[in-house]
């Protein structure tokens, strides 16, 4: 059967560690932006320019809901947020640059997370 992936503190439920990664995703300070889902009505142009909108709020719906078989999918929809960020702002506006401080911060997280 599928070798279980050991996670940091040995357990083998990934989506308990996912679940307690988002939460420090959504405390951290330059998570403003993420938080809940951009409003499709009042930001022009958002709509026709993001395909797959995505946030945290979102996210934990999903986790709640059981939508997220393994990690990977969770890994998934966080980097869709920062790629949707990144094809919507400007690298140097304040959203953009929230956007490349949250994703350096959870790649390393999630980078530790994998390790045992
Ligand atoms: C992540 C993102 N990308 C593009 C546009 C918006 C957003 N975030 C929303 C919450 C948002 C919506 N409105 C404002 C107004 C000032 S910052 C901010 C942030």
């Amino acid at each position: 059967s599928k070798k279980a992936k050991i996670w940091r503190n040995g357990s083998t439920n990934e989506l308990e560690e996912c679940h307690q990664l988002l939460g420090e995703l959504e405390t951290h300070q330059d998570a403003w932006p993420f938080l809940q889902p951009v409003n499709l009505k009042t930001v022009p142009g958002y709509k026709k320019i993001v395909k797959k909108p995505m946030d945290f709020s979102t996210i934990r719906e999903k986790i709640i809901n059981k939508q997220y078989s393994s990690g990977e999918g969770f890994k998934d929809d966080v980097n869709l947020v920062f790629d949707n960020c990144e094809r919507f702002n400007e690298d140097n506006s304040e959203i953009g640059k929230a956007g490349h401080i949250m994703r350096t911060f959870f790649d390393k997280r999630w980078t530790e997370l994998l390790k045992r």
